[in-house]
């Protein structure tokens, strides 16, 4: 195996939905299935909250989630935990400030494409540095999703790290919907990673849809 291109990377993140069972009100199998028939691009495995699944039951509905992915040929990201990723042989894994360090990450991972959270410029560049294929950045717009989630920055820090020449793939990420999502593919993001947009959608495939036709709309 080796190392997703930096234009593969880029074409995965146009629509990058994330999910996990506590963010969902239909069935998750459900949701994700939708989703991917509406046109996303990448899939993250996040299962977080306070009724989230632990333990056994979140490896098995993790490999649910993932056979879903499989079927359809949807790259399976796994949020925060590394040991999950690589025991699901997963496709990848997303980290923040707060969790292993990326240059960790990447030693146990080999060739599976690695995301950084980041929030700053100093942070976009420690996360190239130490392997990361992509960079999320946010929250764009506020978010109800996250509870610890920064306080909403907008399109900034993007143009900031595409002013600076840095061609790292870009998702942004926070209150995104297809209404609001047009500057963060004018500002330079190459997708836009969405969790409420979709999951708590009456329809996910309709949401998911106008998602693709928005970025697609935007070349
Ligand atoms: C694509 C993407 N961007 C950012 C995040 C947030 O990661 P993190 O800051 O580690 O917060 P949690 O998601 O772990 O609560 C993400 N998951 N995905
Ligand atoms: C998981 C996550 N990370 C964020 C960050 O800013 O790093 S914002 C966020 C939540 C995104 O959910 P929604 O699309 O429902 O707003
Ligand atoms: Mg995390």
């Amino acid at each position: 195996m080796t190392r997703i291109s930096t234009k593969d990377m880029r074409d995965l993140l146009r629509v990058y939905f994330i999910m996990g069972s506590t963010n969902c009100q239909l069935d998750p199998k459900h949701v994700l299935e939708q989703a991917i028939k509406g046109g996303i691009s990448l899939f993250q495995f996040r299962e977080k909250g306070n009724a989230a699944f632990t333990d056994e039951e979140k490896f098995h509905f993790a490999q649910v989630l993932q056979s879903i992915c499989k079927k359809h040929m949807i790259p399976f990201i796994v949020n925060d935990d590394v040991e999950l990723a690589l025991a699901l042989n997963a496709d990848g894994v997303h980290i923040g400030q707060d969790d292993e360090s990326a240059e960790a990450v990447r030693r146990k991972i080999g060739d599976k494409i690695l995301g950084v959270s980041t929030h700053n410029l100093i942070e976009v560049e420690k996360a190239i540095a130490e392997g990361a294929d992509y960079v999320g950045i946010g929250p764009i717009y506020s978010t109800e999703t996250k509870v610890d989630a920064k306080a909403a920055q907008g399109t900034k820090l993007i143009l900031e790290v595409r002013n600076k020449g840095i061609n790292v793939p870009i998702v942004g990420i926070g209150g995104i919907t297809s209404e609001n999502a047009a500057p963060v593919m004018k500002s330079g993001g190459n997708g836009v990673s969405v969790i409420t947009a979709i999951s708590l959608s009456a329809d996910p495939a309709k949401s998911a849809r106008e998602l693709k036709e928005l970025i697609d709309s935007l070349g």
